[in-house]
């Protein structure tokens, strides 16, 4: 893996200034996966985020034939899939798509430029039990034969003649719902897709692929039809923002009391999250494409319950700063994670440093206290959003906080030591061999 990463943090500074919110990386992932069906022209994206995530997905967009550029200070990505085919390279290698979960995008190209694939690892953020079903169902619904070698830990699929069928969700599952888009959008016929996601991110997908080409409607409804066509081409497209990197930035501004302007960020994207927010005592206030976020550094904030689901419902990406911000809060917070139940291991690094939260299962009680400080402690990140969440603790607490792995929050946070730096915050990344 090479460099060790740590984020180091010395707590005390409230953030105020003006941030720029990133690309979303929930939607650049499945839009590099849709980005190698295109037969013909160069693809661009821009508003790309500059985060680990985007680097390993076109690593394995190049392993798989296709020509790749990141100019990364343009933030603009360029890939040309023209010569995509050689069914040689059909392969989702271990050591690259082991290490981010949307390489489970890139099957629906594979199925379609090079008519099978061999999936031989996909990873994400270790967050407890994360089946991929639905998508291997749903693959198989259209006609692919999708079979485990439960030796090697392979699953191979073959897909010689697809072709439009009738799938749903168990639930809303937003790769999911992306995944089974990409693969009907060249699959001749119709299909439709029931219970499918919501997401804002989904929908910049549907956009993209539609300008591509692709015939699809009902996004936003929860029922998906595509009309399978022949070809699609490559276009430039400018990819969302983020609602979680805003949702972060908004709560390390809440938690230390600061004001910020948010340049990119929108406040119907954060769903619940808005709402509960403002009972915390957070202000929003949306001026165009910038959102003001304040917190009056006089006045407490209040303790919430927060139930995560899809949206728009709260997020569960943004379960884990909020239980960071609750510890803040003048008493007790009830929290029920019912997506991931990995998410909770947050709870015991913050106990290290100071805080009172009892995990039961999925609930989690946070026993909030303005007036007693967090203490700055070395912590362990396990996901990419524990990582944030333990980075904003250390925005307020006494001393230093040191955040590892920080290549974890490097999959998802785009320069995010320079962005809170640039909002009066001491925070710094440090990597060592
Ligand atoms: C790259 C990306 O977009 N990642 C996001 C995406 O992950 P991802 O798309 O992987 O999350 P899903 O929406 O699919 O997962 C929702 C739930 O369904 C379950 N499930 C999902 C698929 C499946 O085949 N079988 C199954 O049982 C999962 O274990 C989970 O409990 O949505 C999550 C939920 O908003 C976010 O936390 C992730 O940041
Ligand atoms: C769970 C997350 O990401 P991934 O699905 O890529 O693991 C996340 O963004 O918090």
């Amino acid at each position: 893996m090479g460099q060790q990463v740590r984020y180091r943090v010395r707590g005390g500074r409230p953030l105020k200034g003006t941030a720029f919110i990133q690309g979303a990386k929930n939607a650049v992932l499945p839009m590099i996966g849709a980005a190698l069906l295109a037969s013909e022209g160069r693809t661009v994206l821009r508003n790309v985020p500059i985060i680990e995530d985007v680097r390993r997905a076109l690593e394995l967009a190049e392993h798989i034939g296709a020509k790749v550029e990141f100019h990364e200070p343009e933030r603009t990505i360029v890939i040309d899939a023209s010569e995509l085919g050689d069914p040689e390279r059909a392969v989702l290698p271990a050591d690259i798509a082991a290490r981010f979960r949307g390489s489970v995008l890139f099957v629906p190209a594979l199925m379609h430029r090079m008519r099978q694939a061999r999936i031989e690892g996909v990873g994400g953020c270790n967050l407890g039990s994360r089946k991929l079903d639905f998508h291997y169902r749903g693959f198989a619904r259209l006609g692919a034969e999708v079979t485990e070698d439960a030796e090697r830990n392979h699953i191979n699929i073959n897909a010689p003649n697809l072709r439009g069928g009738r799938l749903y969700l168990d639930t809303p599952s937003h790769t999911g719902t992306e995944n089974l888009i990409m693969a009907a959008a060249l699959t001749p016929g119709t299909t439709v897709i029931e219970h499918a996601a919501l997401e804002p991110e989904v929908l910049d997908v549907i956009e993209f692929l539609t300008r591509m080409g692709a015939k699809i409607s009902g996004g936003g409804t929860g029922i998906i039809t595509v009309e399978g066509v022949e070809s699609l081409t490559a276009v430039e497209h400018t990819i969302m923002s983020d609602r979680i990197d805003a949702g972060v930035l908004a709560m390390m501004a809440a938690a230390t009391g600061g004001e910020v302007s948010l340049v990119g960020a929108h406040l119907d994207h954060l769903g619940v999250a808005r709402w509960k927010l403002e009972q915390m005592g957070v202000d929003f206030a949306q001026q165009g494409a910038v959102l003001h976020v304040r917190r009056d550094a006089d006045a407490p904030l209040r303790p919430i319950n927060a139930v995560t689901s899809p949206y728009p419902g709260f997020a569960t990406d943004l379960q884990s700063p909020l239980m960071a911000l609750a510890t803040l809060a003048d008493g007790e917070s009830y929290l029920h994670e019912a997506i991931y139940d990995g998410r909770f291991a947050l709870a015991d690094e913050l106990n290290k440093m100071g805080a009172k939260i009892e995990v039961d299962g999925t609930r989690a009680i946070v026993h909030g206290s303005p007036s007693t400080p967090l203490r700055g402690a070395d912590v362990v990140a396990h996901d990419l959003r524990t990582g944030a969440a333990l980075v904003l603790a250390g925005l307020v607490a006494e001393g230093e906080t040191v955040v590892a792995s920080g290549y974890l929050v490097d999959r998802g946070h785009s320069q995010f030591a320079s962005r809170l730096a640039a909002l009066g915050a001491d925070v710094t990344r440090e990597s060592a061999a």
